[in-house]
């Protein structure tokens, strides 16, 4: 064992959150050690939102050209999925390196130690044969990893979870993905634009379960796949090809499986009851400040707030101003927005309609199809999609609200300033919406409110 080293803060897990914390905790001069057993970055950049967002853009420009008949002439639309490797492998992951975050952090002052942290007591950490004593405290931004349900003879199989589906060099000819989340969703409306024969089994009722009803039904529309809900897989065999048996006792067969069951936090290993926390429980609990106990804050998708990016930078700027002293507003999750990258996107912020029911008295929605807009007349093919929000009537203000659509995750900015700063509705139907706009919408939708 080596000395123990005296250090201000000690962030254990250099995803999104993490690095930001550690960057800007060394910015401001103190004395940071930064622990990642894998790539700093975490999983935004190499395996979740860079590269599938790449992913995606390459299958929307499939479908926008395939469009052209009857819009604009012909086209002829050859997919071939190597350029979109390419880009993932050379642009958004630079082949999985992270020198560049790793010079990121160093270059503001923080200090980088390669290796999986174990807590050892109030502000210890051990990383290998390292020491670190923490006199500010701990930042756990640990994140989460790909769930694997105990389904018979799925372990040791050669199934994906996000990281092989991003990794992938050439496609398969058929795909079956477990699972109906945003992850689901959007491989399987890629790949099947790409020519891949997809089949996604959900256990729930319907796909993107979170979200309003009638984002599932647009998302089910158009992702181009075999669609099958309120099925659960018991059996998966592996001979070359996977077959998966489901409970109505029929079964699917395909030439990969991607499993896209959830996310959970891995908090079995890390210490946690060296410091008087649960190391059996989900998810890092934390208050408005981030704070997980006395000189410990947690951020990111380990503290059960929502697995975004966004919300990992947000909780990572709180915990940072709170172990800076430098007060501002705490955590507040009512305009937690999130977008579903699927053609259409599928935008939204705060409550859906049946949350809002169970929390308000009296809850009013309004809903607009797209394509009765001018806009999304206008648009023509491509123009699936809705407006909807919802209302708290006794205080007047918007609580949530989803816009899907061409344009659906930038909609939802306009929004989501409403669920923040709880604009009264009554100002925002005295708006004036620029036409012929997606957003104009919006007005529409507020109109439609009862
Ligand atoms: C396929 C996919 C697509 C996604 N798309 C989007 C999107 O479009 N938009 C969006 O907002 N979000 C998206 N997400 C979610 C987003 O990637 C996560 O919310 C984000 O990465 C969370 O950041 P984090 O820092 O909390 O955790 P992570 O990024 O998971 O980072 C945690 C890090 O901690 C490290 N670590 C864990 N334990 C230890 C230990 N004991 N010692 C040292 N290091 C450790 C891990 O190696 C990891 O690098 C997507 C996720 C996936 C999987
Ligand atoms: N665009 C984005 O921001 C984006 C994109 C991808 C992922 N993410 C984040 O990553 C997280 C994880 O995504 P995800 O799609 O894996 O999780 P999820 O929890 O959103 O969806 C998982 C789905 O799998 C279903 N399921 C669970 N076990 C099953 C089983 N045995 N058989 C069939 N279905 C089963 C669940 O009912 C659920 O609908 C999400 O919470 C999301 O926040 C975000």
């Amino acid at each position: 064992m080596g000395d123990v080293r005296n250090v201000d803060v000690v962030v254990i897990g250099l995803g999104v959150g993490g690095e930001e914390a550690a960057g800007r905790l060394a910015a401001a001069g103190l004395d940071v050690v930064g622990v990642e057993h894998n790539l700093v970055g975490g999983e935004c950049p190499y395996w979740g939102c860079i590269p599938t967002k790449m992913m995606v853009r390459a299958g929307s420009a499939l479908a926008e050209a395939r469009r052209i008949p009857g819009l604009a002439g012909s086209a002829t639309v050859e997919p071939d999925w190597a350029p979109v490797a390419r880009r993932v492998r050379d642009e958004a992951t630079a082949d999985w390196n992270d020198k560049v975050a790793v010079d990121r952090l160093t270059g503001k002052g923080g200090k980088f130690v390669r290796g999986r942290a174990t807590i050892t007591g109030p502000g210890s950490v051990r990383v290998g044969d390292e020491e670190y004593a923490a006199s500010r405290g701990l930042v756990i931004a640990t994140g989460t990893v790909a769930v694997i349900p105990p389904i018979d003879g799925l372990a040791g199989t050669p199934y994906w979870t996000n990281r092989e589906a991003v990794e992938a060099s050439a496609l398969p000819a058929s795909l079956i993905i477990l699972g109906g989340g945003a992850i689901g969703c959007e491989f399987g409306q890629v790949f099947a634009r790409f020519g891949v024969e997809v089949t996604i089994i959900e256990g729930s009722e319907r796909i993107l379960a979170m979200e309003e009803p009638e984002s599932s039904e647009v998302a089910a529309a158009v992702i181009g796949a075999t669609v099958r809900t309120g099925v659960r897989a018991t059996k998966v065999t592996h001979d070359g090809a996977f077959t998966v048996e489901l409970s109505d006792g029929s079964s699917v067969t395909g030439e990969k499986l991607l499993v896209a069951t959830g996310r959970a936090a891995r908090l079995g290993d890390l210490g946690l009851e060296n410091i008087g926390l649960d190391p059996s429980a989900r998810f890092v609990t934390t208050d408005d400040r981030m704070r997980a106990g006395d000189r410990v804050w947690a951020v990111g998708d380990v503290t059960g707030n929502g697995n975004f990016t966004h919300m990992a930078m947000y909780e990572a700027d709180i915990a940072v101003r709170d172990i800076l002293g430098q007060g501002g507003p705490g955590a507040d999750y009512r305009a937690r927005p999130r977008v579903t990258f699927l053609d259409p996107e599928i935008g939204a912020v705060g409550l859906t309609a049946a949350q809002a029911s169970a929390q308000f008295e009296q809850v009013q929605v309004g809903y607009v199809p797209l394509s009765s807009t001018s806009r999304g007349f206008v648009h023509g093919p491509g123009n699936e999609g809705f407006i909807k929000v919802v209302a708290d009537a006794g205080r007047g203000v918007l609580v949530g609200a989803t816009t899907a659509g061409p344009a659906g995750g930038e909609m939802i900015g306009a929004l989501a300033v409403a669920v923040h700063a709880e604009v009264p509705i009554s100002t925002l139907l005295s708006q004036i919406w620029a036409y012929p706009t997606f957003h104009r919408g919006i007005g529409d939708a507020l109109k439609s409110l009862a």
